[in-house]
């Protein structure tokens, strides 16, 4: 059985490898495969966040599956994460312009992440959807315009990484740190373990 991770996010490689170390069934880190699955990632009218997000997950599991060329048979996982703050979704910022509005609406509040993963063989799919309240500190006009230079903003869902220079501003975390990276260390090994790959 051949693991796939269906992400072109750097942070979702470093957390499964993280897990590959923890293979009870070999004693030696498990492999995968990576590829990336470009998906239509817009929000559907009415779909709930929760909904949304496991939706996305489950389609880049499923589109990855479908991108998969090798001869083993294959276990592909998706994910996706949102934050959610109050009914407004925010994804991964268009432009500078856009990451500033989102950490100006972030700044002194509280928020929630929610991660989802998929996984899937072609005959069932499984799965998981994870939330975490994060608090943010104030942040004044200053702080945003100097993190934003940094990049770090850009490619991250809610204009911020709490995994790098963001963490300055998160003053209180409730729930998984790893899911608000991008990928829940706890949720995604019971998920290969009801796949067989642990
Ligand atoms: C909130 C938060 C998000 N993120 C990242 C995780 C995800 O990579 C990204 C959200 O965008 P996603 O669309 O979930 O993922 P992606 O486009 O980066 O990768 P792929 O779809 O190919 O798997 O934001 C952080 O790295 N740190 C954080 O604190």
């Amino acid at each position: 059985m051949k693991l796939v991770l269906a992400s072109a996010s750097p942070r979702r490689k470093e957390l499964l490898a993280q897990l590959s170390f923890l293979s009870a069934t070999e004693n030696k880190p498990f492999s995968f495969d990576i590829l990336a699955a470009d998906i239509d990632e817009s929000h559907q009218k009415g779909e709930t966040a929760a909904n949304f997000v496991v939706r996305l997950a489950k389609e880049k599991a499923i589109a990855g599956l479908g991108l998969y060329c090798g001869t083993d048979k294959a276990v592909v996982l998706g994910s996706d994460t949102i934050v959610v703050l109050g009914d407004t979704i925010l994804g991964k910022p268009v432009d500078e312009a856009d990451a500033k509005l989102m950490l100006q609406s972030l700044a002194g509040k509280a928020h929630k992440v929610m991660t989802a993963v998929a996984v899937t063989d072609g005959e069932q799919t499984l799965t998981k959807l994870i939330t975490t309240d994060v608090q943010f500190c104030a942040m004044s006009e200053a702080d945003i315009l100097a993190y934003i230079a940094t990049g770090e903003p850009m490619d991250k869902a809610g204009a911020y990484g709490i995994q790098g220079l963001g963490g300055s501003f998160v003053e209180a975390i409730d729930g998984s740190y790893s899911a608000v990276v991008g990928l829940p260390l706890v949720e995604t090994r019971a998920l290969l373990c009801e796949m067989n790959i642990f």
